[in-house]
């Protein structure tokens, strides 16, 4: 995801600040993106880093997509040095996650889920949830996604769908979620194209009435990354002008900027 972020803030026509981070001490390399070099700076030279770059370029934004265990530790040092950040990346502690951003009155965009059309139907979901609770009363759920082997969590956006279910009445126990993560049998059994077997989101959430004789389904499939990375840019932009407004809200969702006429 870093990289496919990098590369759409270059077609976009942002600045990129040239650094980069890795989980790994032993990583001396630079890549390039566009006309910058980034370099790639291990975790002891982090704080110094990101302490320059506040200096040197006030009007960054900090992207994040790392990994679910450094979601916290990650938060807490933007914070600590003011930086504002959208944070892309899942899992971790979301309550601690909010707390931290919320004492320090630092400016963060946090969304489990960048595509913008699928914000949108997470958000139809949750209405619908809000305008006819318990209307599937009784109705059995199953639910699958599918996502690369690397994935280590479980799908943020799953867990939001469900979340919205359980409010139309379906209870749902979130050990059951089938979760893929073989390639073999994301080719065989999903329909995932060969591809994008090493980026692809695919979920499927299956509802059937208590007698069988009625059946929903909803599905949404996403190859590669691109998604994801244009809805980021679009978070980064949004979240610099709240900044620079100093508005007083301070923590955004990726449907605050869908609501600001991002949708497109
Ligand atoms: N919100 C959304 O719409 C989306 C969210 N995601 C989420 O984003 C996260 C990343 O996904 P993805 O890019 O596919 O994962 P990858 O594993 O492909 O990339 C994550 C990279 O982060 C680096 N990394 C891990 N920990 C740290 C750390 N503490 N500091 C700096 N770098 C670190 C790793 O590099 P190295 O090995 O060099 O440390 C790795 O290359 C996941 O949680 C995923 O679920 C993904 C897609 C969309
Ligand atoms: O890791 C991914 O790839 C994705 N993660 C997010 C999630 O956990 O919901 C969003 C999307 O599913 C892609």
């Amino acid at each position: 995801m870093g990289l496919s972020v990098a590369e759409a803030a270059v077609r976009r026509g942002l600045h990129l600040v040239p650094v980069s981070f890795s989980s790994r001490e032993k990583v001396k390399t630079t890549i390039q993106v566009g006309q910058t070099d980034i370099r790639i700076y291990g975790p002891s030279a982090r704080e110094d880093v990101l302490s320059s770059v506040a200096d040197e370029f006030p009007d960054v934004i900090v992207v994040d997509y790392t990994a679910p265990d450094s979601v916290n530790s990650n938060a807490e040092l933007y914070c600590k040095l003011g930086l504002p950040f959208v944070m892309g990346t899942t899992g971790g502690n979301q309550q601690l996650l909010y707390k931290s951003v919320q004492d320090s009155k630092n400016y963060a965009l946090i969304s489990p889920q960048m595509g913008k059309q699928v914000v949108a139907f997470l958000a139809i979901m949750r209405i619908f949830a809000e305008q006819f609770p318990g209307a599937f009363s009784g109705y059995h759920l199953e639910v699958l996604e599918s996502h690369q082997a690397s994935k280590k969590d479980t799908s943020g956006t799953a867990k939001d769908v469900i979340a919205s279910f359980e409010k139309l009445g379906v209870p749902y126990d979130m050990n059951r979620m089938v979760k893929i993560r073989d390639p073999d049998q994301q080719l065989e059994m999903v329909g995932v194209p060969k591809e994008h077997i090493e980026g692809h989101a695919f979920h499927l959430y299956h509802l059937t009435s208590p007698d069988d004789s009625v059946s929903f389904e909803f599905q949404h499939n996403v190859c590669g990354r691109s998604i994801y990375a244009e809805g980021t840019i679009d978070a980064a932009i949004f979240l610099h002008r709240k900044v620079q407004s100093k508005d007083s809200k301070r923590i955004y969702d990726m449907e605050d900027v869908l609501r600001e006429g991002y949708m497109r």
